[in-house]
């Protein structure tokens, strides 16, 4: 594409050399520049594109885009200078790829938890209803039954257009895509028309990343300050941030709640391990999730879908038969009847939620007994919290490595045993390894005790100081049950 072109809507600051070059490739990392494509030099939390610059020159680049301009420049390359280059990136990416999401409709989905679990159900609800389909979320990335490995939760802006010009091409009607609060900030979606967004829900997390709650809520609002009026922004009612989220968006608002009187309303009847009955806007029906978190959840999905111009009755009928997504709220059950739960509960947030769930559930005096760890390289203050609500609202504990990343485990644990309240220390263990820490659980339990295994729910590895080990909860609870039945 013309260099000319692919400026579209770009606010530019200045620009030196010729600009009727044409660009075969967008890349933000120099190792991927060359003859043909323009280097976008960020400003990174690690390090600052523009360092690279020279070194993009030297491959033989043909544009490079940065917000402050080399002393030497090349007499061959073309120089574009912005203000913010992700800002600038995120609109010349469209440009590029033909802005595909005017071509599809596009719904994303923002909120501390329930992102991936929302998009899945709508990705599986609208696939089910005869529709092509894209989803791009933490789990994967999908076009239709083609399955492509996810990186991110919101890929970068050349990744994220790329992805919905092949969703175009192979005749998506809809994607349903997770937007991080990384990503608003990043400007990942910047450019990207939203047919509609969806708010789930806000609580404590990524501060190492926006370092206030405060920032931390903006970045979440900005999404749904930049819809455009054509689309709908459907809040939950029940959160006390869900209104603010909708203060200043030009889209339809749109409510759902489990408690108030907004446009959609959700009650759950009854509710056992194995699914729940709600009243959904006057209708009775039975799910295969349980648990109040996924009330919201299928509330939203079904809402989201009416917005889209749905059957609101098919909808319902649909979205009964469907299952939690991997790794969420997933259960293994051994043949002597322990309850093995997987989770991606990495919150504290989303673990007090699985673990009051769980507590709803319970028929009589079964235990419930939690593996835990929290990740490295992360928040850091989540720790001792996490620690703290798995006591509270279980019988016994085991605190365990997640993914420590670059971390000492052992530090990380630390941090989590501070949390543990002194009257909970006898029931807590800690024990480094997770393989071990999942077996110790499963031999402490006996039939319908519930052993909750959380934090790393679909992930089938361990991320250990840089190396990725494969390793998978489910699997791994699979043969703690085997071992201790042939033990028993
Ligand atoms: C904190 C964060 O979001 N980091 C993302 C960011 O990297 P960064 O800002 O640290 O980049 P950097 O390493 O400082 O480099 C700056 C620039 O120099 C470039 N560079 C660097 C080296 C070189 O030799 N040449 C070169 O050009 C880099 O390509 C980059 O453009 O930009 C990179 C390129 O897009 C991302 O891969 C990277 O995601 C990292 C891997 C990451 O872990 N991100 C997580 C925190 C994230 O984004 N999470 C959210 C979900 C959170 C949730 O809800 O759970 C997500 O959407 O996935
Ligand atoms: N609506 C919800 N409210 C609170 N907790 C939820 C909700 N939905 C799911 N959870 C809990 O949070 C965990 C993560 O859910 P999910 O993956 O859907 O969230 P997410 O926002 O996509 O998080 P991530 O981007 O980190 O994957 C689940 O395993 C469950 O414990």
């Amino acid at each position: 594409m013309q260099l000319t072109n692919l400026l579209y809507k770009v606010p530019l600051q200045s620009t030196s050399g010729n600009m009727s070059v044409d660009v075969m490739k967008l890349t933000m990392d120099s190792r991927q520049a060359g003859p043909g494509s323009l280097f976008a030099a960020i400003r990174g939390t690690q390090t600052d594109g523009h360092q690279f610059i020279d070194k993009a020159v030297e491959q033989g680049v043909t544009v490079i885009l940065c917000e402050e301009l080399p002393d030497n420049r090349a007499n061959d390359v073309t120089y574009v200078q912005v203000q913010d280059t992700s800002y600038a990136l995120g609109l010349m990416a469209a440009n590029f790829y033909e802005h595909p999401s005017q071509k599809l409709k596009l719904v994303g989905v923002t909120g501390t938890n329930g992102k991936t679990s929302t998009a899945t159900l709508l990705f599986r609800l609208f696939r089910q209803r005869g529709y092509r389909t894209g989803l791009l979320s933490t789990v994967q990335n999908q076009i239709d039954e083609t399955v492509i490995p996810a990186t991110h939760t919101t890929p970068d802006t050349i990744a994220l257009n790329e992805l919905l010009a092949q969703m175009v091409q192979r005749g998506c009607s809809h994607c349903f895509m997770e937007v991080s609060s990384h990503a608003m900030v990043q400007h990942r979606v910047v450019g990207l028309h939203f047919a509609g967004g969806i708010f789930t829900n806000i609580t404590h997390d990524h501060l190492d990343f926006h370092e206030t709650f405060d920032n931390y809520i903006k970045a979440k609002k900005s999404f749904f300050d930049q819809l455009p009026a054509s689309a709908f922004a459907l809040t939950n009612l029940d959160d006390k941030r869900g209104l603010v989220m909708l203060q200043n968006t030009a889209a339809r608002k749109e409510s759902y709640s489990l408690q108030t009187l907004g446009s959609f309303k959700g009650r759950i009847l009854s509710e056992g391990l194995f699914g729940m009955q709600m009243d959904v806007d006057g209708r009775e029906v039975w799910f295969k999730l349980t648990g109040r978190f996924n009330a919201y959840n299928l509330l939203a999905v079904y809402g989201a879908a009416v917005l889209l111009g749905e059957d609101a009755e098919e909808v319902l009928t649909q979205l009964s038969s469907l299952a939690s997504p991997p790794g969420r709220f997933e259960m293994v059950i051994s043949d002597n009847k322990i309850v093995g739960i997987v989770d991606y509960a990495h919150t504290p947030d989303a673990l007090q939620n699985v673990l009051e769930t769980i507590a709803g559930l319970r028929q009589g005096n079964e235990q419930v007994i939690t593996v835990v760890g929290c990740g490295g390289n992360r928040d850091v203050t989540k720790r001792p919290i996490m620690a703290e609500i798995a006591c509270k609202f279980s019988d016994r504990v085991i605190l365990t490595s997640d993914n420590p990343r670059n971390e000492d485990p052992m530090a990380i644990l630390e941090q989590m045993q501070a949390g543990v309240p002194p009257i909970h220390f006898k029931k807590t263990q800690t024990i480094v390894d997770r393989h071990e820490a999942i077996f110790q659980a499963v031999a402490l339990a006996g039939p319908h005790d519930v052993v909750l295994v959380a934090g790393k729910g679909h992930e089938t590895y361990q991320e250990i100081k840089g190396v990725k080990y494969d390793f998978d909860d489910r699997q791994v609870l699979r043969e703690a049950f085997q071992q201790s039945i042939s033990e028993k």
